[in-house]
Protein backbone atom coordinates (compact mmCIF):
# COMPACT_ATOMS: atom_id res chain seq x y z
CA UNK A 1 0.00 0.00 0.00
CA UNK A 2 0.75 3.63 -0.54
CA UNK A 3 1.17 6.33 1.82
CA UNK A 4 -0.79 9.59 1.40
CA UNK A 5 2.50 11.99 1.00
CA UNK A 6 5.57 11.68 -0.53
CA UNK A 7 8.53 13.99 0.05
CA UNK A 8 8.54 14.23 -4.12
CA UNK A 9 6.51 12.75 -6.45
CA UNK A 10 7.92 10.54 -9.25
CA UNK A 11 10.19 7.73 -8.85
CA UNK A 12 14.06 9.73 -9.15
CA UNK A 13 16.51 8.39 -11.75
CA UNK A 14 17.65 4.94 -11.12
CA UNK A 15 14.99 3.79 -8.98
CA UNK A 16 12.22 1.42 -9.65
CA UNK A 17 9.22 0.12 -8.75
CA UNK A 18 8.45 -2.86 -6.99
CA UNK A 19 6.22 -5.88 -9.01
CA UNK A 20 2.34 -5.05 -7.02
CA UNK A 21 3.69 -1.77 -5.60
CA UNK A 22 2.93 1.45 -6.50
CA UNK A 23 6.09 2.61 -4.08
CA UNK A 24 9.22 4.75 -5.95
CA UNK A 25 12.28 3.49 -5.16
CA UNK A 26 15.12 5.66 -4.13
CA UNK A 27 18.80 4.17 -5.08
CA UNK A 28 20.60 2.82 -2.00
CA UNK A 29 23.16 6.13 -2.20
CA UNK A 30 20.07 8.49 -2.51
CA UNK A 31 18.18 6.94 0.63
CA UNK A 32 21.43 7.85 2.66
CA UNK A 33 21.78 11.18 1.53
CA UNK A 34 18.24 11.62 2.45
CA UNK A 35 18.58 10.58 5.54
CA UNK A 36 21.74 12.55 6.23
CA UNK A 37 20.65 15.59 4.87
CA UNK A 38 16.78 15.29 6.29
CA UNK A 39 18.36 15.69 9.29
CA UNK A 40 19.28 18.98 8.76
CA UNK A 41 21.65 20.84 11.46
CA UNK A 42 22.90 18.68 14.74
CA UNK A 43 21.10 18.50 17.73
CA UNK A 44 22.34 21.40 19.76
CA UNK A 45 25.70 21.83 21.66
CA UNK A 46 25.46 20.28 25.64
CA UNK A 47 28.14 20.74 28.43
CA UNK A 48 28.83 17.01 29.80
CA UNK A 49 30.85 15.67 32.33
CA UNK A 50 33.67 13.13 30.95
CA UNK A 51 32.20 10.44 32.00
CA UNK A 52 28.54 11.29 30.61
CA UNK A 53 30.20 12.43 27.50
CA UNK A 54 30.96 8.82 26.18
CA UNK A 55 29.15 7.69 23.09
CA UNK A 56 28.37 11.64 22.20
CA UNK A 57 30.36 13.95 19.82
CA UNK A 58 33.01 17.06 19.86
CA UNK A 59 30.64 19.85 19.08
CA UNK A 60 33.83 21.94 19.50
CA UNK A 61 37.62 21.01 18.23
CA UNK A 62 39.30 19.52 21.81
CA UNK A 63 42.28 22.22 22.32
CA UNK A 64 44.61 20.93 24.72
CA UNK A 65 44.47 23.31 28.12
CA UNK A 66 48.01 22.59 28.89
CA UNK A 67 51.31 21.74 27.39
CA UNK A 68 51.71 17.69 27.52
CA UNK A 69 54.03 17.15 29.45
CA UNK A 70 53.31 19.97 31.38
CA UNK A 71 56.49 19.95 32.90
CA UNK A 72 59.65 17.67 31.83
CA UNK A 73 59.65 14.44 33.23
CA UNK A 74 61.70 11.80 33.53
CA UNK A 75 60.99 8.58 31.39
CA UNK A 76 62.82 6.15 33.79
CA UNK A 77 63.24 5.21 37.02
CA UNK A 78 67.20 5.84 38.44
CA UNK A 79 68.88 9.02 38.94
CA UNK A 80 68.51 12.67 37.40
CA UNK A 81 72.10 13.60 36.79
CA UNK A 82 73.99 17.02 35.70
CA UNK A 83 77.09 16.60 33.43
CA UNK A 84 79.19 13.60 32.35
CA UNK A 85 79.70 11.44 35.78
CA UNK A 86 80.49 10.32 38.16
CA UNK A 87 78.27 12.23 40.23
CA UNK A 88 77.69 13.17 43.85
CA UNK A 89 74.56 11.85 45.57
CA UNK A 90 72.23 13.82 46.73
CA UNK A 91 69.69 12.87 49.34
CA UNK A 92 66.12 12.92 49.15
CA UNK A 93 64.80 11.29 45.76
CA UNK A 94 61.88 13.14 43.64
CA UNK A 95 58.67 10.97 43.19
CA UNK A 96 56.01 11.63 40.72
CA UNK A 97 53.53 14.50 42.01
CA UNK A 98 56.76 16.27 43.66
CA UNK A 99 58.01 19.95 42.99
CA UNK A 100 62.35 19.04 42.75
CA UNK A 101 64.99 21.59 44.14
CA UNK A 102 67.27 22.86 41.73
CA UNK A 103 70.38 19.85 40.99
CA UNK A 104 73.85 21.26 41.40
CA UNK A 105 76.60 20.53 38.85
CA UNK A 106 78.18 16.99 38.75
CA UNK A 107 75.42 15.95 41.22
CA UNK A 108 72.33 13.28 40.98
CA UNK A 109 69.71 12.59 42.83
CA UNK A 110 66.98 9.81 42.95
CA UNK A 111 63.92 9.77 40.79
CA UNK A 112 61.01 7.89 39.96
CA UNK A 113 59.36 7.44 36.13
CA UNK A 114 57.29 10.47 35.97
CA UNK A 115 58.52 12.60 38.51
CA UNK A 116 59.16 16.14 37.50
CA UNK A 117 62.54 16.69 36.34
CA UNK A 118 65.05 19.03 38.63
CA UNK A 119 66.31 22.35 37.49
CA UNK A 120 70.08 21.67 36.23
CA UNK A 121 69.39 18.38 35.17
CA UNK A 122 70.85 17.22 32.14
CA UNK A 123 69.80 13.52 31.49
CA UNK A 124 68.04 10.19 33.22
CA UNK A 125 70.45 7.78 34.61
CA UNK A 126 68.33 4.42 34.71
CA UNK A 127 68.47 2.65 38.00
CA UNK A 128 70.10 -0.22 35.89
CA UNK A 129 73.00 1.48 34.67
CA UNK A 130 74.12 2.84 38.02
CA UNK A 131 76.55 1.88 40.38
CA UNK A 132 75.65 3.81 43.89
CA UNK A 133 78.91 3.89 46.31
CA UNK A 134 76.84 5.20 49.31
CA UNK A 135 80.30 5.11 51.71
CA UNK A 136 82.01 7.73 49.35
CA UNK A 137 78.20 9.35 48.31
CA UNK A 138 79.43 8.77 44.16
CA UNK A 139 77.07 7.63 41.94
CA UNK A 140 79.07 5.76 38.62
CA UNK A 141 77.78 5.24 34.75
CA UNK A 142 77.78 1.68 34.54
CA UNK A 143 75.72 1.91 31.16
CA UNK A 144 76.62 0.17 27.45
CA UNK A 145 77.60 3.85 26.36
CA UNK A 146 77.57 7.55 27.67
CA UNK A 147 74.77 8.69 28.56
CA UNK A 148 74.10 11.35 25.90
CA UNK A 149 72.29 14.75 27.42
CA UNK A 150 68.48 14.33 26.77
CA UNK A 151 68.58 10.67 27.80
CA UNK A 152 64.93 9.10 28.96
CA UNK A 153 63.64 12.95 29.83
CA UNK A 154 60.19 13.79 28.26
CA UNK A 155 60.73 17.50 27.57
CA UNK A 156 57.79 19.66 28.11
CA UNK A 157 55.60 19.98 25.70
CA UNK A 158 56.56 16.92 23.58
CA UNK A 159 53.20 15.71 22.55
CA UNK A 160 51.77 18.88 22.26
CA UNK A 161 51.84 22.83 23.35
CA UNK A 162 48.96 24.74 25.13
CA UNK A 163 45.99 25.71 22.36
CA UNK A 164 47.33 23.02 20.10
CA UNK A 165 43.75 21.25 18.66
CA UNK A 166 43.83 17.93 19.02
CA UNK A 167 40.80 16.48 17.52
CA UNK A 168 38.46 17.93 15.18
CA UNK A 169 34.86 18.88 15.99
CA UNK A 170 32.30 15.75 15.48
CA UNK A 171 34.85 13.29 16.62
CA UNK A 172 32.97 10.57 18.25
CA UNK A 173 33.78 10.31 22.24
CA UNK A 174 35.30 7.09 23.04
CA UNK A 175 37.24 6.20 26.08
CA UNK A 176 40.27 7.02 24.38
CA UNK A 177 38.88 10.59 23.62
CA UNK A 178 38.04 10.60 27.41
CA UNK A 179 41.07 9.64 28.65
CA UNK A 180 42.97 12.01 26.27
CA UNK A 181 40.95 15.11 27.36
CA UNK A 182 41.61 14.29 30.97
CA UNK A 183 45.20 14.38 30.43
CA UNK A 184 44.49 17.76 28.30
CA UNK A 185 43.32 19.20 31.34
CA UNK A 186 39.28 18.90 30.89
CA UNK A 187 36.70 18.81 33.33
CA UNK A 188 33.91 19.06 31.21
CA UNK A 189 33.23 18.44 27.49
CA UNK A 190 31.00 20.53 25.04
CA UNK A 191 29.11 17.72 22.77
CA UNK A 192 26.37 17.45 21.06
CA UNK A 193 22.76 16.25 22.73
CA UNK A 194 22.03 12.81 21.17
CA UNK A 195 19.63 12.25 19.12
CA UNK A 196 16.38 10.12 21.78
CA UNK A 197 15.28 7.13 20.12
CA UNK A 198 11.83 4.84 20.52
CA UNK A 199 12.13 1.51 19.46
CA UNK A 200 8.98 -0.15 19.11
CA UNK A 201 9.17 -3.98 17.66
CA UNK A 202 6.03 -5.08 16.05
CA UNK A 203 5.06 -8.82 15.33
CA UNK A 204 1.79 -10.76 17.33
CA UNK A 205 4.64 -14.24 16.49
CA UNK A 206 7.36 -12.73 18.24
CA UNK A 207 8.57 -14.47 21.35
CA UNK A 208 10.49 -12.69 24.40
CA UNK A 209 12.17 -16.30 25.19
CA UNK A 210 12.80 -19.62 24.85
CA UNK A 211 12.44 -21.68 21.71
CA UNK A 212 10.41 -20.92 18.69
CA UNK A 213 6.83 -22.87 19.24
CA UNK A 214 3.29 -23.00 17.61
CA UNK A 215 3.60 -21.19 14.50
CA UNK A 216 5.91 -18.09 16.65
CA UNK A 217 9.33 -16.94 16.32
CA UNK A 218 11.69 -15.55 18.46
CA UNK A 219 12.55 -11.55 18.69
CA UNK A 220 16.14 -11.31 17.30
CA UNK A 221 16.07 -7.72 16.86
CA UNK A 222 15.07 -6.83 19.78
CA UNK A 223 18.21 -7.57 21.36
CA UNK A 224 20.03 -6.49 18.46
CA UNK A 225 18.82 -2.83 17.19
CA UNK A 226 19.58 -1.64 21.04
CA UNK A 227 23.10 -2.31 21.40
CA UNK A 228 23.62 -1.09 17.62
CA UNK A 229 21.57 2.07 17.89
CA UNK A 230 23.60 3.14 20.81
CA UNK A 231 26.71 2.80 18.74
CA UNK A 232 25.51 5.00 15.89
CA UNK A 233 25.32 7.86 19.23
CA UNK A 234 21.56 7.39 19.93
CA UNK A 235 19.94 7.49 23.59
CA UNK A 236 17.19 5.22 24.02
CA UNK A 237 14.71 6.29 25.95
CA UNK A 238 11.74 3.39 25.23
CA UNK A 239 12.22 -0.19 23.72
CA UNK A 240 8.79 -1.73 23.12
CA UNK A 241 6.65 -4.70 21.86
CA UNK A 242 3.57 -3.34 20.16
CA UNK A 243 0.78 -5.23 19.29
CA UNK A 244 -0.05 -6.09 15.53
CA UNK A 245 -3.06 -3.35 15.97
CA UNK A 246 -3.56 -0.18 13.68
CA UNK A 247 -4.52 1.60 16.92
CA UNK A 248 -1.95 1.02 19.32
CA UNK A 249 0.45 1.55 16.27
CA UNK A 250 -1.14 4.85 16.10
CA UNK A 251 -0.52 5.87 19.73
CA UNK A 252 2.49 4.51 20.39
CA UNK A 253 3.83 6.46 17.47
CA UNK A 254 1.47 9.41 18.29
CA UNK A 255 2.36 9.87 21.68
CA UNK A 256 6.28 9.19 21.34
CA UNK A 257 8.58 12.28 22.28
CA UNK A 258 11.78 10.77 21.12
CA UNK A 259 13.62 12.20 17.69
CA UNK A 260 13.35 9.26 16.48
CA UNK A 261 10.94 6.25 16.40
CA UNK A 262 12.46 3.76 14.76
CA UNK A 263 9.59 0.58 14.11
CA UNK A 264 10.91 -2.96 13.06
CA UNK A 265 8.05 -4.77 10.80
CA UNK A 266 4.94 -3.82 9.16
CA UNK A 267 6.84 -2.36 6.62
CA UNK A 268 5.21 -4.16 3.63
CA UNK A 269 1.17 -5.24 2.40
CA UNK A 270 0.79 -7.90 4.87
CA UNK A 271 -2.97 -8.57 6.45
CA UNK A 272 -1.28 -6.59 9.99
CA UNK A 273 1.21 -4.51 7.80
CA UNK A 274 -0.13 -1.31 9.99
CA UNK A 275 2.86 1.24 9.15
CA UNK A 276 1.88 2.93 6.43
CA UNK A 277 -1.55 3.30 7.06
CA UNK A 278 -0.39 4.85 10.36
CA UNK A 279 2.15 6.78 8.66
CA UNK A 280 -1.08 8.74 6.85
CA UNK A 281 -3.37 8.61 9.34
CA UNK A 282 -0.71 10.76 11.26
CA UNK A 283 -0.07 12.85 8.19
CA UNK A 284 3.60 12.38 8.30
CA UNK A 285 5.73 12.95 5.43
CA UNK A 286 7.31 9.99 3.61
CA UNK A 287 11.07 10.94 2.59
CA UNK A 288 12.17 7.86 1.63
CA UNK A 289 9.59 4.97 0.86
CA UNK A 290 11.53 1.81 -0.44
CA UNK A 291 14.78 1.65 -1.52
CA UNK A 292 16.32 -0.26 -4.49
CA UNK A 293 18.52 -2.46 -1.55
CA UNK A 294 18.32 -6.60 -1.25
CA UNK A 295 17.80 -7.06 1.39
CA UNK A 296 15.15 -4.53 2.58
CA UNK A 297 13.84 -2.62 0.20
CA UNK A 298 10.40 -1.95 1.82
CA UNK A 299 12.13 0.32 4.68
CA UNK A 300 11.41 3.74 4.86
CA UNK A 301 11.74 7.08 6.24
CA UNK A 302 8.94 9.67 7.25
CA UNK A 303 9.19 13.26 8.86
CA UNK A 304 6.50 12.73 11.84
CA UNK A 305 4.15 15.66 13.24
CA UNK A 306 6.60 18.34 15.77
CA UNK A 307 6.41 17.88 19.26
CA UNK A 308 4.22 20.51 21.06
CA UNK A 309 7.06 22.54 21.58
CA UNK A 310 8.13 22.11 17.85
CA UNK A 311 11.05 19.41 18.13
CA UNK A 312 10.94 17.69 14.92
CA UNK A 313 10.63 13.87 14.78
CA UNK A 314 11.61 11.78 12.53
CA UNK A 315 10.24 7.53 11.94
CA UNK A 316 12.74 4.54 10.47
CA UNK A 317 10.83 1.93 9.52
CA UNK A 318 12.97 -1.07 9.19
CA UNK A 319 11.47 -4.45 7.71
CA UNK A 320 10.72 -7.70 10.13
CA UNK A 321 13.09 -9.64 8.25
CA UNK A 322 16.15 -9.34 10.68
CA UNK A 323 18.98 -9.15 7.75
CA UNK A 324 16.39 -6.96 6.25
CA UNK A 325 15.93 -4.62 9.12
CA UNK A 326 20.09 -4.57 9.26
CA UNK A 327 19.99 -2.67 5.65
CA UNK A 328 18.18 -0.38 7.01
CA UNK A 329 19.80 -0.05 9.95
CA UNK A 330 22.88 0.96 7.58
CA UNK A 331 20.50 2.85 5.12
CA UNK A 332 18.92 4.97 6.91
CA UNK A 333 19.12 4.82 10.44
CA UNK A 334 22.72 4.76 11.06
CA UNK A 335 23.15 8.11 8.60
CA UNK A 336 20.01 9.89 10.32
CA UNK A 337 21.37 9.39 13.94
CA UNK A 338 24.89 10.07 13.43
CA UNK A 339 24.27 12.96 11.36
CA UNK A 340 21.82 14.43 14.35
CA UNK A 341 24.46 13.90 17.18
CA UNK A 342 27.25 15.82 14.82
CA UNK A 343 29.44 12.80 14.29
CA UNK A 344 31.82 12.69 11.70
CA UNK A 345 30.01 9.73 9.27
CA UNK A 346 31.75 7.20 8.00
CA UNK A 347 32.43 6.20 4.58
CA UNK A 348 32.40 2.91 3.08
CA UNK A 349 35.83 2.06 2.46
CA UNK A 350 37.20 0.10 -0.58
CA UNK A 351 38.37 -3.21 -0.94
CA UNK A 352 38.80 -6.10 -3.00
CA UNK A 353 36.73 -8.99 -3.72
CA UNK A 354 38.12 -11.74 -3.25
CA UNK A 355 36.34 -13.40 -4.92
CA UNK A 356 32.78 -12.82 -6.83
CA UNK A 357 30.48 -11.04 -4.90
CA UNK A 358 26.95 -12.21 -7.11
CA UNK A 359 24.03 -9.27 -6.96
CA UNK A 360 20.70 -8.36 -8.19
CA UNK A 361 20.08 -8.03 -11.39
CA UNK A 362 18.57 -4.38 -11.28
CA UNK A 363 18.76 -3.16 -7.01
CA UNK A 364 21.57 -2.85 -5.24
CA UNK A 365 23.04 -5.96 -2.74
CA UNK A 366 24.24 -5.59 0.58
CA UNK A 367 26.04 -8.93 1.31
CA UNK A 368 27.85 -9.57 4.48
CA UNK A 369 31.47 -10.65 4.00
CA UNK A 370 34.55 -11.36 5.86
CA UNK A 371 37.49 -9.30 5.22
CA UNK A 372 41.12 -10.54 5.58
CA UNK A 373 44.00 -7.80 5.02
CA UNK A 374 42.00 -6.09 1.97
CA UNK A 375 40.39 -8.49 0.22
CA UNK A 376 36.48 -9.68 1.31
CA UNK A 377 35.00 -12.94 1.09
CA UNK A 378 30.66 -13.42 1.18
CA UNK A 379 29.77 -15.64 3.95
CA UNK A 380 26.94 -18.01 3.52
CA UNK A 381 23.64 -17.70 5.00
CA UNK A 382 22.76 -14.36 3.63
CA UNK A 383 18.91 -14.06 3.22
CA UNK A 384 16.79 -11.69 4.08
CA UNK A 385 15.45 -13.81 7.03
CA UNK A 386 18.94 -14.83 8.04
CA UNK A 387 21.74 -14.03 10.82
CA UNK A 388 23.86 -16.51 10.74
CA UNK A 389 26.04 -15.05 7.84
CA UNK A 390 26.19 -11.62 9.45
CA UNK A 391 27.14 -13.18 12.83
CA UNK A 392 30.45 -13.76 11.17
CA UNK A 393 30.62 -10.59 9.18
CA UNK A 394 32.77 -7.77 10.13
CA UNK A 395 31.25 -5.45 6.98
CA UNK A 396 28.51 -5.16 4.41
CA UNK A 397 29.75 -5.38 0.56
CA UNK A 398 27.77 -2.91 -1.54
CA UNK A 399 27.38 -4.60 -4.63
CA UNK A 400 26.31 -3.11 -7.24
CA UNK A 401 23.47 -4.26 -9.78
CA UNK A 402 24.86 -7.01 -11.92
CA UNK A 403 27.19 -7.94 -9.71
CA UNK A 404 31.34 -8.10 -8.51
CA UNK A 405 34.34 -9.76 -10.02
CA UNK A 406 36.35 -11.41 -8.35
CA UNK A 407 39.23 -8.86 -8.09
CA UNK A 408 37.48 -6.16 -8.73
CA UNK A 409 37.11 -3.42 -5.85
CA UNK A 410 34.31 -3.08 -4.11
CA UNK A 411 32.62 -0.40 -1.20
CA UNK A 412 32.16 -1.82 2.12
CA UNK A 413 30.14 -0.92 4.85
CA UNK A 414 32.13 -1.43 8.53
CA UNK A 415 29.89 -3.03 11.12
CA UNK A 416 30.26 -2.08 14.41
CA UNK A 417 32.75 -3.85 16.77
CA UNK A 418 32.95 -4.94 20.46
N1 LIG B 1 3.59 -9.13 -1.46
C1 LIG B 1 4.79 -8.75 -0.96
N2 LIG B 1 5.20 -9.32 0.17
C2 LIG B 1 6.39 -8.96 0.68
C3 LIG B 1 7.20 -8.03 0.03
C4 LIG B 1 6.73 -7.45 -1.17
O1 LIG B 1 7.39 -6.62 -1.81
N3 LIG B 1 5.51 -7.83 -1.62
N4 LIG B 1 8.42 -7.73 0.54
C5 LIG B 1 9.05 -8.76 1.34
C6 LIG B 1 10.21 -8.24 1.96
S1 LIG B 1 11.49 -7.93 0.93
C7 LIG B 1 10.31 -8.08 3.30
S2 LIG B 1 11.80 -7.62 4.00
C8 LIG B 1 9.20 -8.28 4.20
C9 LIG B 1 9.00 -7.06 5.08
O2 LIG B 1 7.94 -7.34 5.89
P1 LIG B 1 7.48 -6.44 7.07
O3 LIG B 1 8.40 -5.32 7.32
O4 LIG B 1 6.06 -6.11 6.85
O5 LIG B 1 7.68 -7.42 8.30
P2 LIG B 1 6.73 -8.54 8.85
O6 LIG B 1 5.77 -8.95 7.81
O7 LIG B 1 6.21 -8.09 10.14
O8 LIG B 1 7.79 -9.69 9.08
C10 LIG B 1 8.49 -10.29 8.04
C11 LIG B 1 9.24 -11.50 8.58
O9 LIG B 1 10.15 -11.11 9.56
C12 LIG B 1 9.92 -11.77 10.81
N5 LIG B 1 10.19 -10.81 11.89
C13 LIG B 1 9.56 -9.66 12.10
N6 LIG B 1 10.08 -9.07 13.19
C14 LIG B 1 11.02 -9.87 13.65
C15 LIG B 1 11.88 -9.81 14.77
N7 LIG B 1 11.88 -8.78 15.63
N8 LIG B 1 12.76 -10.83 14.99
C16 LIG B 1 12.76 -11.91 14.13
N9 LIG B 1 11.97 -12.01 13.05
C17 LIG B 1 11.10 -11.01 12.82
C18 LIG B 1 8.46 -12.13 10.75
O10 LIG B 1 8.14 -13.15 11.63
C19 LIG B 1 8.31 -12.48 9.28
O11 LIG B 1 8.80 -13.78 9.07
O12 LIG B 1 8.00 -8.46 3.48
C20 LIG B 1 8.12 -9.36 2.37
N10 LIG B 1 6.81 -9.55 1.83
O1 LIG C 1 13.90 -6.85 2.21
MO1 LIG C 1 13.37 -8.34 1.99
O2 LIG C 1 13.18 -9.95 1.54
O3 LIG C 1 14.64 -8.33 0.70
O4 LIG C 1 14.17 -9.07 3.29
Amino acid sequence: MTASRTADGPAPHGSQTEPGSLRAARTWERARSIARSCAGQPLPAVPRTLADALGHALAEPLVALTDLPPFATAAMDGWAVSGPGPWRLGGAGVLAGREPGPLGPDSAVPLATGAPLPAGATAVLRHEHGAADTERGLLHDRSPAPVPEGQDIRPRGQECRSGEPLLPAGTTVTERVLGLAAAAGYDRLTVHRRPSVELLVLGDELLAQGVPRGGRVRDALGPLLPPWLRACGAELISHERVADDLAALGEAVRRSPADVVVTTGSTASGPVDFLHDTLRALDARLLVDSVAVRPGHPMLLAELPATADGRARRLVGLPGNPLAAVAGMVTLAEPLLRHLGGHCAPEPVQLTAGSALPGHPRDTRLLPVFTAGQKVTPLPFDGPAMLRGLALADGLAVVPPGGVPAGDTVDVVELPRR
